[in-house]
């Protein structure tokens, strides 16, 4: 059995599409601010492989709450892994484009330093760290941009305003690769069976959609597949001041897991279209 860590974040509702069989633990079930009551939970479900898919991922919020946020993405995944090590299964763990400091415009390579601008990124560090230090059968996936039509993202954050309004202004100079949650879950799965078969494929992998574009030119994308007539009007990160820093460039260099897996970047254009539609469906 497939034990995952989260249930209905954007991550894990895939997860529970494409692994009917595997067992989904909820907040109720696995509260990640508990890190030993998660690797408990690890010894007492005996999983053949543990998908970690729950995170603190309220960028802004996590300035003020860098402690929780550090127990949910830093401890619990270090805890996770330290179990799943002491078992010989493997762990796959998600991270985030935010742990790099967005500076210049190349594409970061899994193996680039580290050095993040805010509370998010730096616990989301930890728990990479964490996951790594536990010297056990693992995969961190970084991914970015992450949307789809369920839980809070910048697609339904972009069709919610839109909708009441003849033009948005959008931050122009922060540069990523909007990437499905469906496409994450379906590369998680890959990765897991890869790993448990060969548990030198061990390591740290990026996967973001393609291509790379700004906030600004996502939020005109989602507007014209949309329909929805709402213009985008560019403004700089300067104009749009958060608690949180981001980065400029959020570009991930995925080639080496094309060459470790055979995943290329997906198109979020086309699973754009999938999650318009699947939003148009909804009751
Ligand atoms: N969203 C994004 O844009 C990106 C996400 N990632 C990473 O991908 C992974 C999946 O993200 P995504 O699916 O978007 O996440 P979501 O924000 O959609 O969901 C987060 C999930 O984590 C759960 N969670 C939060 N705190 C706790 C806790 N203390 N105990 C148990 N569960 C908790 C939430 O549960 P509840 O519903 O009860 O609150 C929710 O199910 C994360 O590791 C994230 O850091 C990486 C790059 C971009
Ligand atoms: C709502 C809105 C946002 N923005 C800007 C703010 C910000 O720079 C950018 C995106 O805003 P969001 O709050 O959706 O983005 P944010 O929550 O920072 O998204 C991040 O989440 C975490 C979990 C990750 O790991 C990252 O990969 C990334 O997806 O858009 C505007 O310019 N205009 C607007 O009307
Ligand atoms: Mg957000």
């Amino acid at each position: 059995m497939i034990l995952v860590f989260g249930r209905t974040g954007q991550v894990a509702r895939e997860l529970r599409a494409r692994l009917p069989e595997a067992r989904f633990l909820g907040r109720d079930e696995a509260d990640l601010a508990d890190p030993a009551g998660c690797a408990a939970r690890i010894a007492e479900l005996a999983p053949e492989a543990v998908i970690n898919a729950a995170a603190y991922t309220a960028v802004d919020r996590a300035e003020s709450e860098e402690d929780l946020a550090r127990l949910v993405n830093g401890a619990a995944p270090a805890a996770m892994a330290r179990a799943c090590a002491a078992r010989g299964i493997p762990l796959v763990h998600l991270s985030t484009d935010y742990v790099f400091d967005g500076a210049g415009e190349t594409p970061f390579a899994p193996d680039h330093p580290t050095a993040p601008l805010g509370a998010y990124g730096r616990t989301k560090l930890a728990g990479e760290e964490g996951v790594r230090a536990a010297n056990g059968p693992h995969a961190i996936l970084r991914t970015s941009w992450v949307f789809s039509a369920h839980g809070g993202n910048f697609v339904k954050t972009m069709l919610r305003l839109g909708a009441g309004r003849e033009r948005l202004t959008v931050v122009a100079d922060q540069v990523g690769g909007p990437t499905s949650a469906a496409a994450i879950a379906e590369a998680c799965i890959a990765i897991l069976r890869a790993v448990q078969d060969t548990p030198a494929r061990s390591g740290t992998y990026h996967l973001s959609g393609a291509p790379d574009v700004s906030w600004a030119e996502f939020a005109r994308e989602i507007f014209a597949r949309s329909g929805l007539p709402c213009a985008v009007e560019d403004i700089p990160a300067s104009a749009y001041p958060t608690p949180a820093r981001r980065p400029a460039n959020s570009r991930l260099d995925c080639a080496a897991t094309t060459a470790a897996f055979g995943l290329s970047r997906p198109d979020w254009r086309r699973d754009l279209d999938d999650v318009l539609h699947e939003l148009e469906a909804l009751p």
